[in-house]
């Protein structure tokens, strides 16, 4: 599904955030992307929905090269990878309802659609009965819900998550990682960048440890691996 191949990332800044990465992620994995504060890791993350282009080396995903993807085509990857991010990024003068349809109204859906596609994504993150309710007026948890559904709600085959739990307590925190199981359990690949030891370490995944831009570590099953 995806498959990096010498992969640099210098910043204008002059900072390499990422220097020499290989490393293939196979559809429907679920892959925690580990390391300490700086290491790499948002940005690694970063190249698989384009936010940021490698300065050497490819970044595939199904068969297409990101690295070279034209701007007017990056819509289109969009829809096939839904992000998560730590702040949740939620529109606050939008209704839960409408954070999630604009993802679909982009794309042109039908209103029926729409509303299908949207209460169904709201069921399965338990929060049908929020569907009025403005960002701030949630919880944390709540609002992430939300930002994984909007996230899922065009079916895309690769969801990416940055530190999805940051700013979460740890009851809440595994509230969200049981989504991103279930989304997974569905077929969707997951990636998600965490420094959350106890999650890494009880439910056992692929970990990709990145230090100092490079891929330390690659392991089926793995263990968090540093001290928190
Ligand atoms: N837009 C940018 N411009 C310049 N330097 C950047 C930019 N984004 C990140 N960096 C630098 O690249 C390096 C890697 O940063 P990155 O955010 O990828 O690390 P990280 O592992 O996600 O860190 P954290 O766990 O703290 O989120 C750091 O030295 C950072 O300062």
């Amino acid at each position: 599904m995806i498959e990096m191949k010498g992969v640099h990332k210098k910043y204008p800044n002059g900072v390499t955030a990422l220097n020499g990465i290989n490393v293939s992620i196979h559809k429907g994995e679920f892959v925690y992307v580990v390391g300490p504060s700086g290491a790499g890791k948002s940005t690694f993350i970063k190249l698989m929905y384009r936010e940021e282009k490698p300065s050497k080396g490819s970044v595939v995903m199904n068969g297409v090269d990101l690295a070279t993807l034209k701007e007017r085509k990056v819509p289109y990857l969009r829809r096939n990878v839904g992000v998560v991010f730590q702040d949740f990024k939620l529109l606050p003068k939008l209704t839960v309802y409408e954070n999630i349809a604009f993802a679909l109204e982009v794309i042109e859906e039908s209103p029926k659609k729409i509303r299908r596609k949207v209460m169904e994504v709201l069921d399965l993150v338990k929060l049908k009965n929020k569907a009025r309710f403005l960002p701030n007026e949630l919880s944390g948890g709540e609002q992430q819900r939300i930002s994984i559904a909007r996230a899922i709600v065009n079916r895309p085959g690769l969801v990416i998550a940055d530190e999805p739990t940051g700013n979460l307590d740890p009851d809440t925190s595994w509230d969200i990682v049981r989504i991103l199981e279930e989304i997974n359990s569905r077929g969707t690949t997951v990636v998600m960048a965490t420094h959350s030891k106890e999650i890494v370490n009880t439910l056992k995944k692929r970990v990709i440890a990145i230090e100092s831009g490079r891929i330390v570590r690659d392991e089926l099953r793995g263990e968090y691996g540093y001290e928190s």
